[in-house]
């Protein structure tokens, strides 16, 4: 089975017979060409670009989104059945757009609607899966390697954003010289410097030494930032060499990022929750407290040491409610249904408020109980 972990429960369609495949739609963060596509790919084993049949006989359709919020929207409104997002990168840290989306898709619609204290109810009610809002399902790793990407061939007239196929495969070729012989050659040119905020940290220490003066500017992905440099010769993208295949541009620089190991973690997310199984399992859940009461924070925290819940995980994000109120989303171990989990989030609701569950994974550095 191509993607055991979400085909392992009733909640899901599944295909019956091998003539009865199953249409499964996939909105990611787009265009073609991003690490979010490439994530989305390796997930669900797409092979091709477009779509294909997987060995369970259920098809798989990528929709390219314009943006994070895009893509919550379509498995919100079910207009895709997965939905594939960025969730943090081993160097640059926590996607702060996505945190705070998950914020809105559970607490009740606009952004300035107030979250109901129990919408866990999840957690502690009859009905375990009764919220609002999308469920993170599963967890993807992706080893990322930046790229400088630069147009390759002025775009003919009339032409804005032409589709080349296939790489050149030379980090210094196309129309430039060759000849190399510093790092920052072949690189005055260039005054803009497009991609997305992670890609941009990412390669912080690369582009203050050999593009200390190009402006930078974000952009809703790193392949968008391909499309717009494939139409501007003083312009250059960081993003992925996947880019070469769907923009006119070429990879100038290989493996800019400055940190080893540049990793990121994606989420896979649905309408609705997984079932437990017997595989270890991790759970992510975001909560606030009474800033004003002290203590209020570390007896919060100190819920998953009293029910042996390892966190692995926490952030902070503005809530946009009041002025320095926050919430707090941590990972622990544990899935959400199981009975430990359940009682800590009890435990937990009696000193924090706003609890919410966003959802389970298998935790490959599980030991199995
Ligand atoms: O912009 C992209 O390509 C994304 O998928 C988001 C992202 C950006 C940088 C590193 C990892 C993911």
């Amino acid at each position: 089975m191509a993607y055991p972990y979400l085909m392992s429960d009733s909640t899901e369609p599944t295909a019956t017979t091998a003539a009865a495949a199953v249409t499964n739609k996939v909105a990611y963060l787009g265009p073609p060409g991003s690490f979010t596509y490439q994530a989305a790919r390796g997930y669900f084993k797409v092979p091709t670009a477009t779509t294909t049949t997987t060995p369970a006989q259920s098809e798989v359709q990528l929709a390219a989104q314009a943006s994070i919020e895009d893509v919550f929207q379509a498995v919100e409104d079910g207009t895709a059945t997965y939905g594939v997002v960025p969730f943090e990168n081993s160097s640059a840290g926590t996607v702060n757009q996505t945190l705070d989306r998950f914020v809105r898709s559970t607490s009740g619609g606009g952004g300035d609607d107030k979250p109901r204290s129990g919408i866990v109810a999840d957690a502690t009610s009859a009905n375990p899966h009764h919220r609002k809002g999308v469920w993170v399902r599963d967890q993807y790793f992706l080893p990322i390697v930046q790229c400088l990407l630069v147009q390759r061939s002025p775009p003919l007239s009339g032409e804005t954003s032409p589709l080349v196929g296939g790489s050149d495969g030379d980090i210094n070729g196309g129309d430039e010289t060759t000849t190399t012989t510093t790092p920052s050659a072949g690189l005055g040119n260039i005054r803009t410097v497009y991609s997305h905020p992670m890609g941009l940290l990412q390669c912080d220490r690369w582009l203050k030494t050999h593009l200390p003066h190009v402006e930078r500017v974000t952009v809703t992905s790193t392949s968008r930032a391909a499309e717009l440099a494939a139409q501007d010769p003083h312009a250059a993208a960081i993003g992925s060499a996947a880019c070469v295949e769907f923009y006119n541009v070429r990879v100038a620089r290989n493996g800019i990022e400055d940190c080893g190991g540049n990793t990121t973690r994606f989420f896979v997310i649905h309408r609705k929750p997984g079932l437990s199984t017997t595989a270890p399992g991790r759970s992510y859940l975001y909560f606030t407290v009474d800033h004003r009461r002290p203590g209020a924070l570390s007896e919060a925290l100190a819920v998953f040491g009293q029910f042996e819940l390892n966190l692995s995980k926490i952030d902070t994000r503005p809530s946009q409610l009041l002025p320095w109120h926050f919430y707090f989303f941590a990972e622990c171990t544990g899935h959400h249904q199981d009975e430990v989990v359940q009682n800590a989030m009890r435990q937990l609701e009696l000193v924090a408020t706003d609890v919410v569950v966003l959802g389970s994974y298998p935790d490959p550095l599980g030991e199995t109980a």
